[in-house]
């Protein structure tokens, strides 16, 4: 297949809720929704989700723009695309970027799937309809509130609990927590707001059976990971530090961590994503979905990835009405009795609300086949 044209949509979605971690607060989601059509005029969609702030990772929204335009685009826009596979190569020539690698190659998949008439769900391993999922939630330094939202949280379905620290707090929150819901699986987020020093302290949260600790440390810092790991019953989760199978690789075979939060955005696809499924599976690693704050198209994309049976911890993968007051797709994804179902159709199964992305979005032409040449 050829891409003929290449679309944006620059989209900015207020969070229902503003979402704090140890490195701020986020109040309003900005992301941009790519469009790729083929010569026989199918489309394919991925969002580019980097956030506007260098603060969870190097790149941005603003920069991966560029890089997507400058440096993506021109590797990709003259060539025939046999599957998308092959794309993560073609952009090798381009170091790192991984969401903006992830963006197109991730639009790619869906166009693929469409054009052959399957769902994206075809192309994985063991997948399930309906998901049991968990919930992310920001710093609440009031106890009494946090209490209660994980108390709603529970109350609507959601299955595991993960909660943001970061220095002056964490043992409480997860002691009270601990307390009010005993059985509750529940883990905690430290975004690399903790340094070695900190090890003594964070030996304190093995008393409360989290199911793991991600990310205390920097974003590329896998010895002190270790480290910790080594002194720590509780298994670490990297995040950050995961942008490929290798990132993956060194990890496991240092022993810097026990599980891994996947973010198809943040290893530069599908393609790479899937690797890392299957060697976290070789090496019986645990590996489950993270988020990015996906609208409805990467959280569609999220969903039919989550539902593959080797990522069988719930993920943080919410309903579209914890974050947004409005999506961009035509039915946002709900929770309902605790589970999120995954959807059939071609290609990621959602349908675009074309008179929201109109009314919400600005829209960019990126790309388009000069048929003279
Ligand atoms: O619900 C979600 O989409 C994930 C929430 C989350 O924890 C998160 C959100 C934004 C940036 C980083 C992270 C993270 O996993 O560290
Ligand atoms: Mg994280």
């Amino acid at each position: 297949m050829r891409l003929t044209k290449i679309e944006s949509y620059c989209l900015r979605l207020p969070l229902v809720t503003p979402f704090e971690t140890s490195y701020g607060t986020l109040t309003t989601k900005a992301f941009d929704l790519i469009i790729v059509t083929d010569e026989l005029g199918n489309q394919g969609y991925g969002e580019l989700l980097p956030f506007e702030q260098p603060d969870y990772l190097e790149e941005t929204l603003a920069t991966a723009r560029i890089i997507l335009t400058d440096h993506l685009l021109p590797l990709l826009t003259d060539r025939l695309i046999e599957h998308p596979q092959k794309i993560n190569d073609w952009f090798l020539p381009v170091r790192g970027n991984q969401m903006a690698k992830a963006s197109i190659e991730t639009a790619i998949w869906d166009l693929y799937a469409k054009r052959q008439g399957k769902s994206i769900s075809h192309y994985f391993k063991k997948t399930r309809l309906q998901l049991p999922v968990g919930i992310s939630l920001g710093v609440e330094t009031n106890l009494n509130k946090l209490v209660t939202t994980v108390e709603q949280a529970v109350a609507k379905g959601y299955q595991r609990v993960k909660l943001k620290i970061k220095p002056g707090y964490d043992i409480e929150p997860v002691k009270r927590l601990r307390q009010q819901f005993p059985q509750l699986p529940l883990m905690v987020d430290a975004n690399s707001a903790y340094q070695v020093t900190d090890i003594p302290h964070l030996k304190k949260l093995d008393a409360y059976q989290l199911a793991m600790i991600e990310q205390p440390f920097a974003v590329n810092d896998l010895l002190d990971h270790r480290h910790l790991q080594q002194q720590l019953a509780t298994p670490i989760c990297l995040d950050e530090n995961i942008r490929s199978l290798k990132d993956c690789q060194l990890a496991d075979q240092l022993g810097s961590c026990r599980s891994i939060n996947l973010k198809i955005s943040r290893v530069g696809g599908l393609t790479e994503a899937l690797k890392i499924v299957d060697y976290c599976q070789q090496q019986q690693l645990m590996v489950w979905l993270g988020g990015m704050f996906e609208a409805g198209v990467g959280r569609a994309l999220n969903l039919h990835f989550a539902s593959q049976e080797a990522l069988a911890f719930p993920g943080d993968l919410s309903a579209s009405e914890r974050y947004f007051h409005e999506d961009i797709i035509t039915s946002p994804f709900s929770l309902v009795d605790g589970f999120m179902t995954v959807p059939t159709g071609l290609g990621l199964g959602i349908t675009l609300d074309w008179a929201q992305l109109n009314k919400l979005g600005r829209y960019r032409l990126l790309y388009q086949e000069n048929r003279h040449q």
